[in-house]
Parts: structure tokens; sequence; C-alpha cells
């Protein structure tokens, strides 16, 4: 098996394609991570950071290139082996936690095990030991009203991770938080991160963050280019 858990090769996407509003985003990205390397995605504001996360994760599609994940290229795949692809490799945190409003963190943490047929006691055992790993376990029971910025973004490192990905995309997931939480659940992302072995992506606009990562990436003008720059 090769090294690399991601491969993206001449990714090209415009949105708008043909007509007078076409915006071109990525026009030549080529990216390769690898197995258990965490690697810092720094961009201005509006440069593609969110679709490049989206095509990586499979959650779009390019126009051109090659998106290869873990060994396995996505060529041609049609759409539920993209999305068993995804629910099985991919773990995704957002700027903004999207955790389920009715449900607690615990729940949050157990329903994408279920939609990938974990028995539920095999599911909440290990949604119980990712939230006390983080450190809220005690808010396990909690809905997400109800838990601080940093436990919501850690409740939604937790639902990332649930199903073991090999690999995390994560966009600007500590963009929201004040730097002392921002550097808490940093702390609690990567020692996660470190300890599983996961290959990471990380859009962040703070640089000291990207300049604890292994490397980074700058992305702009649809190309990535080493450094912070
Ligand atoms: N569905 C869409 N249709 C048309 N244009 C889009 C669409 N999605 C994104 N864009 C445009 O593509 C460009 C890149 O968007 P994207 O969300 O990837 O940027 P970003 O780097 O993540 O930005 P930010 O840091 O502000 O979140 C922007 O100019 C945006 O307006």
């Amino acid at each position: 098996m090769s090294d690399a858990m991601l491969v993206l090769e001449g990714i090209a996407k415009s949105y708008n394609r043909g007509k007078p509003s076409e915006v071109t985003v990525l026009r030549d990205v080529s990216l390769t991570l690898g197995r258990g390397e965490v690697v810092a995605l720094v961009a201005p504001s509006g440069a593609g950071k969110s679709t490049l996360l989206h095509i990586a994760g499979l959650l779009d599609t390019a126009d051109a290139g090659r998106v290869v994940l873990n060994g396995r290229d996505m060529d041609g795949l049609g759409d539920r082996a993209r999305t068993a692809a995804r629910r099985q490799e991919v773990g995704f945190i957002y700027q903004f936690h999207h955790l389920l409003p009715e449900f607690s963190a615990l729940e949050n943490v157990i329903l994408p095990q279920r939609a990938n047929a974990v028995p539920q006691a095999e599911a909440e055992t290990r949604a119980r030991d990712l939230l006390d790993r983080v450190g809220v376990g005690p808010r396990a029971g909690h809905r997400p009203a109800a838990l601080s910025g940093g436990e919501q973004q850690r409740v939604a490192f937790c639902r990332a991770m649930a199903n073991a990905p090999g690999l995390l995309l994560a966009d600007e997931p500590t963009g929201n938080l004040d730097p002392a939480t921002s550097e808490q659940v940093f702390g609690a992302l990567m020692a996660m991160v470190r300890e599983t072995g996961l290959s990471a992506l990380i859009a962040t606009h703070n640089m000291e963050l990207a300049a604890r990562m292994d490397r980074a990436l700058r992305l702009d003008q649809g190309r990535l280019t080493p450094g912070i720059g």
C-alpha cells in the first residue's frame, strides 16, 4: 500500500461554468498527504479552501484531476461508493460545529457510527471513550446549546473521529473561538490526531497554529505553494 493517505493531482474547479458569472477557484492543485502527516492549509478568504476540502473529502467533484484516497482512485465511482468511502475514510470538522441540536453530545457521536452499521452498544462505548479523551465526558448528556463553544467544537471532533477515519479535513476548526479556547481545542485535536496516526489537512488563518503542523501549504490564485508565505 502506498504511504499516501490522500493524493490530489491537477485538480481544477470552476463554478457557474460556461456562464458570464463563471469563477475559476482551483486551477491546478496537486498535493500528497502522507500517513500520519498534518498539513496546514493557509489561504486568503475566498481563495477556495472550502472548495478544496470538499473535493478532497468527496463532498464535491472536480472538473479535472484525480483524487486518490487511501490508495484508491475515486474517479469513476458512483455516488453510493463515494458516500461509503467518505463515511469510512474521512472525518470533517467545520468552523461552526454543525452538531444536531436535538441530540445530546453523546448521541451526536453515536449517530454517524449507526449510519455505518456499528451496533448501538459498541457505538456508545466508543462515543464515551472519545468524549472522555477530549475532556467532555462529564457533559456527554447535554445538548449542544448547553455546551460552551470550546466544548461544542471538541464534541464535533469526536463526531468526526467516530468512524475511525484515516483522513481528517478541518475547515478553520478554531476560527470561531477566542484565543485561549482556540489553544485548548487545537491542543485536544492535535493530541488525538497524533495518538491515532491520522492524516490531517487543516485550513486555518492562524499562522501560529499553522507553524505547529508538519508543514504548511498556501492556496492562492488556484494553486498550492509550500510555506506560509
Ligand atoms: N456554489 C457556488 N457557486 C458559485 N460560486 C461559489 C460557490 N461556492 C463558492 N463559490 C465561490 O468560490 C470562491 C471560493 O469559495 P470557498 O468557499 O471555497 O472559499 P474559502 O477560501 O473557503 O473562503 P472563506 O475563507 O471565506 O470561507 C469564492 O469566490 C466563492 O464566492
